[in-house]
C-alpha cells in the first residue's frame, strides 16, 4: 500500500496515486505514456479514474486536463504508467499536437450510444498519423458505456470494423459497470507500447550492429 493516500491492489500488482507522484523504480524502456482521447463526455475520465482508483466517480470536473502516474506489473516487469485524460475543445477530441507527440499509445474513445462520437475518431486518427508521420504506433478503440445498451447507437460489429481499419484491438467497456473490461483495454494498450518499444529498440541495435558501432 503507498503512502499519502495512494492506491494499491494487490491482486493486480498495480499501486496508484494521484498527485503528488510517487517515485518509483522505472523499466528499462522507461514510462509508458496513455492519452485518454475522444469526444466531449464519452468517459474519459470515468475510464481513467476506474482504472486508477477501481471507482466509478459520476461526476467530473470537464476543465481541467489531468496526468496520472501508476505503477503496475505487467508480465513480470515493473511499469510505470503515464495516463493523460484530455480535454476536448468542441469536437477536437482532446487531440491536440503536443498531446499527441507526447504519448507513446493512444486510448480512442467514443460512447456506443453516440453515433457522432464514433464517427470522430477518423478524423483524430488522421490526425495521430500526420504527427506520427504514419508509422504504426500503437493504438486501443474503446467503446464505452455498452451498460447503457436501450440507447445503443453503434453496433459491436461497427466498432470491430473501426478497429479493423486501424490495425488495433476494440474494447466495449462500461466504467460504471465493468472494473475488469476497463483494466483489460489500459493492460492490453500498455504491453502493446512495451512490445512497440522494444521493437524498436532491436531495430536500432541491428542499425548500430550494421554500422559496426558499439552502443556507449
Ligand atoms: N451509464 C454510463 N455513464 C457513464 C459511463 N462512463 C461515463 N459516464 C457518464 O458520462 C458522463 C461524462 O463522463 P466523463 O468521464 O466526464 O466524460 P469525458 O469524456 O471525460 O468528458 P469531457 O471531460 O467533457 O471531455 C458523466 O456523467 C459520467 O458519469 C458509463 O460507462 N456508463
Amino acid at each position: 500500500m503507498t503512502s499519502g493516500g495512494g492506491l494499491s491492489d494487490p491482486s493486480t500488482g498495480g499501486s496508484s496515486t494521484l498527485r503528488p507522484y510517487i517515485k518509483r523504480k522505472k523499466s528499462s524502456f522507461g514510462d509508458t505514456k496513455i492519452a485518454v482521447l475522444g469526444q466531449h463526455g464519452v468517459g474519459k475520465s470515468a475510464l481513467s479514474v476506474r482504472f486508477l482508483t477501481k471507482r466509478f466517480i459520476g461526476e467530473y470536473d470537464q476543465t481541467i486536463e489531468s496526468k496520472y502516474k501508476y505503477s503496475a506489473v505487467i508480465d513480470g516487469e515493473t511499469v510505470t504508467i503515464e495516463v493523460l485524460d484530455t480535454i476536448s475543445d468542441k469536437d477536437d477530441c482532446g487531440g491536440r499536437d503536443d498531446v499527441l507527440k507526447w504519448a507513446d499509445g493512444y486510448m480512442l474513445v467514443y460512447t456506443v450510444v453516440s453515433r457522432k462520437s464514433f464517427d470522430s475518431l477518423y478524423e483524430l486518427k488522421r490526425k495521430i498519423d500526420d504527427i506520427k508521420k504514419g508509422s504504426t504506433v500503437p493504438i486501443i478503440v474503446v467503446g464505452n458505456k455498452c451498460d447503457l445498451a436501450h440507447m445503443r447507437q453503434v453496433t459491436r460489429e461497427e466498432g470491430q470494423q473501426m478497429a479493423e481499419e486501424f490495425g488495433c484491438s476494440l474494447v466495449e467497456t462500461s466504467a460504471s459497470e465493468d472494473l475488469k473490461d476497463v483494466t483489460d483495454a489500459f493492460f492490453q494498450l500498455c504491453r502493446e507500447v512495451i512490445d512497440f518499444k522494444r521493437k524498436s529498440r532491436s531495430f536500432f541495435d541491428r542499425v548500430i550492429g550494421a554500422f559496426g558501432l558499439e552502443k556507449s
